[in-house]
């Protein structure tokens, strides 16, 4: 609101007039577009610099307060298969179905983003790897159960995941972000359609 006076011919002020603005919707359409630059069109979840910005301030409280967490690194197996056998619009659907089925299973207890074409990530506060890796195997047995239904008929997928959680030697959040992908790659590497933690390879120095 603004308030202006208004003055005689004297120059003496005799009255303030007040204008008054409604904002509400410009600002509800400032929040809007907030909203829609930090999640992924398709899937409608957090995009990969969203997912980031959340994995930055995870970070951050760790090394304040030492408040553990876990992240979750999913592939879709197979996926251009998929798209080769049924079209890149039914591989559009399995992706919003995992979307939902991620959304759903972690609900409250993690923040779900789609951080590549076929990949998700997780982060799970106050879980350490293990914790997580029990919440992982029940997303993955929810997904293989799940039909995706599209108009060429009822799909089913698997998916691998990798899980890693926060230790004090990590630096920056890429580093268990890169444990997720090498337990990932180890899940994609044993066969698919299961759940891997990520366990350092054992050195020629740890066995002397
Ligand atoms: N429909 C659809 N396909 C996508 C999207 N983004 C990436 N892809 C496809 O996802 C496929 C990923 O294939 P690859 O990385 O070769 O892996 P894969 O076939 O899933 O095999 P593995 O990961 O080894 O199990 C490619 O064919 C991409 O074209 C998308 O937004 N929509």
């Amino acid at each position: 609101m603004s308030i202006l006076p208004l003055r005689d011919k004297n120059g003496v002020v005799t009255h303030f007039a007040a204008i008054e603005r409604d904002v509400t919707e410009s600002k509800e359409r400032e929040l809007e577009l907030d909203e829609m630059s930090r999640h992924d069109a398709l899937s409608d979840l957090l995009n990969r610099r969203a997912f980031d910005q959340l994995l930055e301030d995870a970070f951050a409280k760790f090394q304040d307060t030492g408040e553990v967490f876990s992240v979750l690194a999913i592939d879709i197996d197979h996926f251009k298969s998929v798209n080769d056998q049924y079209g890149h619009h039914c591989g559009d659907q399995a992706i919003c179905k995992v979307a939902e089925i991620c959304k759903k299973v972690f609900n409250t207890s993690g923040s779900v983003g789609r951080t590549g074409g076929e990949e998700f990530s997780i982060l799970i506060p106050n879980k350490d790897a293990s914790g997580a890796a029990l919440m992982a195997e029940h997303l993955r047995r929810n997904i293989e159960a799940a039909s995706v239904i599209t108009e060429k008929g009822a799909i089913r997928i698997t998916t691998s995941i990798g899980v890693s959680e926060v230790v004090i030697s990590d630096t920056k959040p890429l580093d268990l972000m890169l444990r997720a992908d090498k337990a990932l790659y180890t899940a994609k590497h044993n066969g698919r359609n299961q759940v891997r933690e990520f366990e350092p390879e054992t050195s020629i120095c740890d066995l002397a």
